[in-house]
């Protein structure tokens, strides 16, 4: 995990992910901070073959940019974007539009091997990383995408609490382990909350991992029923994590 932390955490970084596949390697969202952690924790740009986004708010895009202009003007490269087919167009012309446009006409694919990606059905993202996007609610009207990958793991974008998809993800799609979003404090409008978590039952609350926490989050430790946190600048492995 680059970072763990919510929007407005300022000791946490933002809640993004570097998924390494054998040799491959790829970043689900790209926010503020993730520039300045990938170089603290020894990565350049040019280390990363993908970039996965899960939806268009600063916390997860908002490091597009440099990471853009680094790959065409440092790297001379044009690395894999996947993103959903819906957000394409709003990420271009409402975000990165602004910064990254040099002549009339240019696009993301002038920057990045844009694949998009349909909802409900599975890509292989990396050899050996297959995911599914699912949309999951987070604000009206905004589109955000949660992610299955490899069948087994559930990585939520950012959303709300949402009992019947978790319950089906893991009674009836075989789901073991949940990295989830998580706001300390109610009341949970576009996140799940602390207390809303709790109400997960046991079998659910065992595999899950909360992320996207405030700075207050060291006075949460040991108050959250059968669920652990996710660690900032840690590195877990899948195949573990999963085999529990
Ligand atoms: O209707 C809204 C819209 C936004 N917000 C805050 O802005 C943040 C934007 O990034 P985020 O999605 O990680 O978290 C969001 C919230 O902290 C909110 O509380 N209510
Ligand atoms: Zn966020
Ligand atoms: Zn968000």
């Amino acid at each position: 995990m680059l970072g763990t932390g919510s929007a407005f955490a300022k000791s946490f970084d933002n809640n993004n992910a570097l998924l390494t596949v054998g040799e491959r390697r790829l970043m689900i969202d790209c926010g503020i901070t993730a520039p300045k952690t990938l170089f603290q924790l020894g990565y350049t740009f040019g280390d990363i073959d993908a970039l996965l986004l899960t939806h268009i708010h600063a916390d997860h895009i908002g490091g597009v940019e440099e990471f853009a202009f680094q790959m065409k003007f440092v790297y001379g490269r044009k690395p894999i974007l996947y993103i959903a087919d819906t957000l394409i167009e709003p990420l271009w012309e409402h975000s990165l539009k602004g910064g990254l446009q040099q002549n009339p006409g240019d696009t993301l694919a002038d920057y990045f091997d844009v694949k998009p990606l349909s909802e409900g059905v599975t890509h292989e993202l990396l050899p050996g990383l297959r995911a599914e996007l699912l949309l999951t609610r987070h604000i009206p009207n905004k589109a955000s995408y949660s992610l299955l990958l490899n069948d087994t793991f559930f990585y939520s974008g950012d959303m709300v609490f949402d009992l019947e998809l978790l319950e089906s993800l893991v009674n009836e799609r075989g789901i073991n382990v949940i990295f989830h979003d998580c706001q300390l404090h109610p009341p949970g409008v576009v996140h799940a909350c602390l207390p809303q978590l709790l109400t997960l039952p046991a079998h659910i609350q065992r595999l899950t991992y909360l992320m996207h926490y405030g700075d207050d989050q060291p006075d949460f430790v040991g108050r959250t029923g059968l669920m652990k946190f996710v660690e900032p600048h840690t590195t877990y492995e899948l195949d573990e994590l999963t085999a529990k």
